[in-house]
């Protein structure tokens, strides 16, 4: 055991956590899921040991086939296991990967750059996503002893090419129409997505897939990777719960960001038709446009998207829309069909205002974007956007949100 990597920094006294800022500044954590056998580990590989300057923290369940990576120090302590590497990374085993486990490391160790969370054995990361979201309670600095918190800086996917497409089929199948599986949960709840291992297709399979994953969640970049060779800056640092300029996925039609790190020809179908249907029918996305909203209206929004989060239920269509007349469309009461797992947002006002709403399941907020925050409202056009990703998102939640917000 390494002395050094032993020692348990003093806890600050309770009479100094006052002076901790609110505004100190927080870690950013990354959360990484992926298929079985995706590359998840091959990522986490090159993290450890490329040369990036920057000091990591990896947690993970089991060290797997990453065990072998040459450390400085090995502490064992209870529960843990913490390898200390060469390039300043350091790689945690611990058993519960949970918030617990994140305050230990953060107490013990102190200070990183980031922290990477491989949510093995977890295969649905939006219940970890909503636990590092904005809880205070569990990730505050002076709940952990710590001049830094941690911030949620957004959900990794990596998606194997050559059989995820396969996997998204099965996942749906094995669990019936209603219930989407893990494979589908993960790609909605991602911010990025790692179209890795494209080096063992065909060109049109990565495009078929590329479209079966942005009819799923079309806010994700995908980036087409070969052992998960990456630009770091990719996948961390990239704020995906703020309102920072990438929210201008929101605003890329195709929802394909290019990723020139690789010679890979890009072969855009243009349409879904070459995806089975049944793909889609588990989890699926929609983007609605709106209009510069007055006062009132961004008021309904609020209460519009707080009552299909909260309550899975959309709200009447106003009386004066037409298509109340079509019975089918008036939809009020509770409708389990409706699951929305992740949205985003950007609202604009006629008073020149702007907000975003970030979502992940029932919890949400819409954040003002500040006037100097110049890299995310030059990226817009005049007109908000709103993107729902979850289950039974059909025409009728348009309508409804037309309807009540807009008021046509
Ligand atoms: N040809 C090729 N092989 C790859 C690529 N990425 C990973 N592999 C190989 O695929 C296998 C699985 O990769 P891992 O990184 O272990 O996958 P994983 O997601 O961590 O796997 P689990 O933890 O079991 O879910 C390994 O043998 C890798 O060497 C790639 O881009 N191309």
């Amino acid at each position: 055991m390494d002395s050094d990597a032993d020692e348990i920094p003093e806890l600050v006294p309770a009479g100094q956590l006052s002076d901790v800022s609110p505004t100190a500044q927080r870690v950013p954590l990354t959360i990484i899921c992926g298929f079985l056998g995706a590359g998840k580990s091959t990522l986490l590989r090159r993290i450890l040991t490329e040369r990036h300057g920057y000091r990591i923290a990896v947690i993970m369940n089991e060290f797997g086939d990453t065990a072998d990576i040459e450390a400085k120090s090995i502490t064992v302590d209870g529960e843990s296991i913490t390898l200390e590497l060469a390039n300043g990374c350091l790689c945690c085993s611990i058993k519960d990967s949970g918030a617990a486990a994140i305050e230990k490391l953060m107490q013990k160790q102190g200070a990183f750059d980031h922290i990477l969370l491989e949510a093995t054995g977890l295969a649905d990361p939006g219940p970890i996503a909503g636990m590092f979201w904005h809880n205070e309670e569990y990730i505050d600095p002076q709940s952990i002893g710590s001049e830094s918190g941690i911030v949620l800086d957004g959900v990794v996917c990596v998606v194997d090419a050559v059989f995820g497409l396969k996997q998204m089929e099965e996942d749906h199948t094995n669990n019936g129409d209603d219930v989407p599986g893990e494979s589908l949960r993960q790609i909605a709840g991602s911010d990025v997505i790692i179209l890795n291992k494209v080096d063992l297709v065909e060109s049109s399979t990565v495009a078929t897939i590329e479209v079966a994953l942005k009819n799923v969640n079309p806010i994700a970049p995908i980036h087409r990777t070969i052992r998960a060779e990456l630009d770091l800056g990719h996948i961390l640092g990239i704020e995906a719960y703020g309102t920072g300029r990438h929210l201008s996925a929101l605003n890329d039609h195709h929802g394909h960001e290019h990723d020139h790190d690789h010679e890979h020809e890009h072969e855009h179908t243009g349409s879904s038709s070459a995806v089975p249907h049944y793909v889609t029918r588990g989890i699926s996305s929609l983007q609605v446009s709106l209009p510069p909203l007055s006062a009132t209206q961004f008021t309904a929004f609020d209460v519009w998207i707080r009552t299909i989060l909260w309550e899975n239920r959309l709200l009447e269509l106003k009386p004066l829309d037409d298509s109340t007349k079509n019975p089918q469309s008036k939809k009020s009461s509770t409708d389990s069909s409706i699951d929305v797992l992740r949205c985003k947002g950007l609202l604009v006002l006629t008073s020149g205002e702007q907000h975003v709403l970030q979502g992940v399941r029932s919890m949400y907020e819409i954040i003002p974007v500040e006037d100097d925050d110049q890299s995310t409202r030059s990226e817009f056009p005049h007109a908000g956007k709103v993107v729902l990703i979850g289950k039974g998102l059909g025409e009728d939640v348009r309508r409804s949100l037309m309807s009540n917000v807009v008021g046509y």
